[in-house]
């Protein structure tokens, strides 16, 4: 088997679980567990937004020997919440991205995003992360707001990124179902005994 692409070892921060795995190309590992364990924590520790224990490494290359800002843009995080800072959808793109891939109409380019459902902002927010070509996606409940038809059209688009790229991800869901379909491993963290 080829070097993983990412490689997390007895990764933990403050109010988290340790968390070690690795991920190679093309793959999907789901992450579960209780509201309240840790799950994003860990997410934001990887996406070095948060200080954490343990070890990193992207393509064998020891996260300290990358630059942060490197790192960020390789390691693509999808927070829960997304926070935006413009007032129109447009401004937080370099060009405009495939929206009727996400089931997502034309007119809303120009909308305010005060006007946005979160469903929509969710979906405009991984196309926003898709256009930086992350090869890692941590991917936080990215169809928590949305409806069944919608689910597939995010499945599906991410799925295929991570064919034609050779990217991986770590998908949180509450879903067991999702996971099921979605991923070849799961891993559920529990609370220390
Ligand atoms: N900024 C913070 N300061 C202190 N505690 C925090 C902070 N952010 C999160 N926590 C705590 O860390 C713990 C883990 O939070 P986290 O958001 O990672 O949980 P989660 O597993 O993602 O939950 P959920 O499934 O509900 O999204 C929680 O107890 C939370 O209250």
């Amino acid at each position: 088997m080829t070097a993983p692409l990412l490689r997390i070892e007895d990764v933990a921060t403050a109010n988290s679980p340790a968390l070690s795995l690795s991920l190679h190309g093309g793959e999907l590992i789901g992450l579960a567990g209780p509201s309240g364990i840790g799950k994003s924590q860990l997410f934001k520790a990887v996406a070095d937004l948060l200080p954490h224990r343990g070890h990193l490494w992207l393509d064998g290359k020891a996260q300290q020997d990358i630059a942060p800002a490197h790192w960020r843009q390789q390691i693509g995080y999808l927070p829960a919440q997304v926070h935006w800072w413009g007032n129109q959808v447009a401004e937080h793109f370099n060009q405009q991205p495939p929206l009727g891939i996400l089931g997502l109409p034309d007119s809303i380019w120009h909308q305010p995003l005060l006007q946005l459902s979160t469903g929509e902002k969710q979906r405009l927010a991984l196309l926003r992360l898709l256009q930086n070509q992350p090869r890692v996606l941590l991917l936080d409940e990215p169809t928590a707001s949305l409806d069944a038809v919608n689910v597939e059209r995010v499945e599906r688009h991410v799925q295929d990124y991570l064919q034609q790229h050779q990217a991986a991800a770590l998908w949180i869901s509450h879903d067991p179902q999702q996971l099921q379909r979605l991923c070849q491993h799961i891993i559920t963290l529990r609370v220390a005994a």
